[in-house]
């Protein structure tokens, strides 16, 4: 089964040109011109009101556009319309990100076909249409037909098209039993027959859910945002006050300001860069997940995996490719070979794991058991098997079997734990195989489950450590084995014989410490777990359970995908940081290009200050304000793009964006306020 492996690159790159998804890095000056309409509809006081520092520029716009009209000079027109570009360059911003997401919502729209299912109603067939299934129908979906909507298959084993998701167009195969059980609406059934278990109300499906996250329809603010917004808020404010308190101490002193100029001053002071570009960051931060298959249902779960410091991933199916195949029986004691294949063989035959299934064909046969009791597999007892006239079969963890035999009575040959421990230290799994007849239990024998670690994992927990990530596997699995798996895989700890309870008493422990948490899980019993991880990625290939329980969802089913989640993160959280410096550092500059030109005339030794050599007060607040506005168009890529992330040390980062962002913040309007003026001076009855 190659379903869980991947090729990374070419394969996405394929994707994005079959799904029509732009790359996250490409940005062309033609989508500034695509998003125009949608940011002249955002002009609504309505939309801006949810942006405190914009709204202020808004009021400003339409306070300086009432002067230019009831009392015209070239300096207010030309004033109101860039205060204007001011609030349209932010919307502008905004809209670009959203349109992005909306060429995706389009693609997955397609996936949403009108379907008739065939509903299973006590063992007869109807045919209903997809629309009206309700949670918990059954229904039947043979080859060439489309999955009317999202559940579990409870029956059969299909190769399934899920590239009208997923973009990727290899078949996937879903079965019943097992973790790989989860179907979506939309894809198609390529052979076979399944029946499946509906677990989503029709217009809350996966797809649904899809479609309104790219489309940005139900983003909230996240947490920091929110932090974010609360400070720039209060900047603004304190400035509010300020620009107040100047016009009675101008009039005290003779020279009082007009409200066009007053108005300049506020939005050159208040941070308008990164207020103007907060929302577009957030969107963008979305937008690359999306990009690499990731869906999230929250962009606090973005945020946080930005400050993810411990990841917690499972063994079998994460770190190995998990389709553990019985590869080799070892009898012990009595038993011959034929005698431990055949109570191997009888304990897997309801066994629907990918485990049983292998045993079952190493292992052929015909065995009918009439009255036959079958015991399924579960994570809590650790073994599976059969009860049948006053016989019993069970096959399962070491350990667990060990228990089963002795609460029977019976011994359990020194030889085993041998053999049991030789197999573990392979990193394969041995099952014991144990009869209990005529009040006698005894042991056949060791079941050799083998299983491979994925390529390339040690360099990618290199990389996370690198990251100050550390990495946990948690298994079911017995000690042994999971310490050569660890071993194999290069992870900084790991957790045997790990219950789904212990799975979510280890992140409460971590969670505790005040650290955040990340985890890749996709069973069912990853559940409880995946809910309580800060960042819970559920594999595509799962069950529904863990995809509900999850707040991320990898369309890929690559479990370290988390080291490209944790780098999206960070780099929101560090473009976030960037910008904001940036925007708190380039207001600096306004003050030596305004104050001066508003109190030149009363004070001319504060001409000192017009380091700029700025050609007129007019020419110098109205290039400060043209200069304000750019900036944010300017900024545009960067803040879809984001700031590039290195793993490394979280201080040197820092250092580095400081002084990058704070002193470029501090010198570019210098620049940029000197080479608009230049122009702006020639434009009669300002310079
Ligand atoms: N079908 C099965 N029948 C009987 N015993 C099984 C079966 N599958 C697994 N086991 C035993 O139960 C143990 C626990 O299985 P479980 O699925 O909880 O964890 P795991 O798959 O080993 O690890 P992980 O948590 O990494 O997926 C296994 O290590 C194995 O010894
Ligand atoms: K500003
Ligand atoms: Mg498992």
């Amino acid at each position: 089964m190659s379903v869980l492996t991947r090729e990374p690159v070419d394969a996405r790159q394929h994707h994005a040109e079959k799904t029509g998804r732009v790359g996250a890095g490409v940005f062309s000056p033609r989508q500034l011109l695509i998003s125009l309409p949608d940011a002249l509809r955002k002009l609504d006081p309505r939309h801006q009101a949810r942006n405190p520092v914009m709204f202020v520029v808004w009021v400003g716009s339409v306070l300086v556009t009432v002067f230019a009209i009831t009392d015209p000079s070239v300096f207010t027109v030309a004033l109101a319309c860039w205060l204007w570009f001011t609030v349209l360059f932010a919307n502008l911003a905004e809209a670009v990100a959203e349109g992005r997401g909306r060429a995706q919502a389009e693609t997955l729209r397609r996936a949403k076909r009108e379907t008739v299912a065939r509903r299973l109603r006590d063992g007869r067939e109807e045919s209903v249409p997809g629309a009206e299934l309700a949670i918990g129908d059954l229904v039947v979906v043979e080859a060439g037909e489309v999955i009317p909507g999202d559940g579990d298959v409870v029956e059969g084993i299909a190769t399934v098209d899920e590239s009208a998701i997923t973009g990727e167009s290899a078949p996937v195969i879903r079965e019943s039993g097992g973790d790989l059980t989860a179907v979506t609406g939309g894809t198609t059934v390529l052979s076979d027959r399944i029946v499946v278990r509906i677990s989503t109300r029709p217009g809350e499906s996966f797809v649904d859910r899809m479609i309104a996250l790219v489309e940005g329809a139900k983003r909230q603010k996240t947490p920091n945002e929110i932090a974010l917004t609360i400070l720039l808020s209060t900047l603004t404010i304190i400035f509010l006050l300020a620009v107040t308190a100047l016009q009675p101490m101008s009039i005290h002193a003779g020279a009082p300001q007009s409200v066009a100029v007053l108005v300049a001053l506020l939005v050159c002071l208040i941070p308008t860069t990164i207020g103007a570009l907060l929302s577009a960051i957030g969107i963008a931060g979305m937008d690359r997940l999306v990009q690499r298959n990731v869906l999230a249902t929250s962009g606090r779960a973005v945020e946080a995996a930005g400050d993810v410091s411990t990841l917690l991933l499972d063994k079998t199916g994460t770190i190995t490719f998990g389709n553990r195949r019985a590869t080799e029986l070892i009898p012990v004691g009595e038993s011959t070979v034929d005698e431990l294949c055949a109570a191997a063989r009888l304990s897997s035959l309801a066994d629907e794991t990918s485990e049983g299934r292998s045993i079952v064909e190493l292992c052929p046969g015909f065995t009918t058991v009439p009255n036959a009791e079958f015991v399924p597999f579960s994570a809590q007892t650790r073994m599976s098997g059969v009860d049948f006239d006053g016989v019993s079969v069970r096959k399962g963890a070491a350990s667990a079997v060990t228990d089963w035999v002795h609460a029977h009575g019976g011994e359990v040959p020194e030889a085993v734990a041998a053999i049991t421990d030789r197999v573990a230290a392979d990193g394969a799994t041995p099952l014991v195989c144990a009869e209990l007849s005529d009040g006698v239990a005894t042991v056949h024998g060791v079941i050799r489950l083998s299983d491979v670690v994925k390529p390339g994992m040690r360099e990618r927990f290199a990389d996370l450590r690198a990251m100050g990530i550390k990495t946990v596997m948690i298994t079911g699995d017995n000690p042994l084995t999971a310490k050569a798996i660890a071993a194999q895989a290069g992870v900084d700890d790991y957790l045997a014989e790990a219950k789904p309870e212990d799975k979510l008493a280890l992140i409460r422990a971590e969670q505790e410490g005040g650290r955040l948490v990340a985890m890749t899980g996709d069973g069912t019993n990853d559940a409880p777990a995946l809910a309580q991880a800060d960042v819970g990625v559920a594999m595509n290939t799962g069950t529904a359970a863990a995809k509900e329980a999850g707040n991320m969802v990898d369309l890929d089913s690559d479990p370290t995908k988390l080291i490209e989640i944790v780098a999206i993160g960070k780099q929101l959280l560090i473009t976030r940081g960037a910008l904001t410096t940036f925007s708190l550092a380039n207001d600096l500059a306004k003050y030596f290009a305004i104050l001066p030109a508003m109190f030149a005339a009363i004070h001319p030794a504060l001409d000192k200050l017009n380091v700029m050599g700025l050609a007129t007060p007019k020419s110098a607040i109205l290039s400060a304000v043209i200069f304000n506005a750019l900036v944010i168009v300017a900024l545009i890529p960067l803040a879809l793009k984001g700031v590039r992330y290195r793993p490394g040390g979280a201080s040197a980062l820092l250092r580095r964006n400081l002084l990058v962002y704070g002193l470029g913040g501090v010198v570019t309007p210098f620049l940029g306020i000197w080479l608009i003026d230049l122009l702006v001076r020639h434009i009669p009855g300002i310079g």
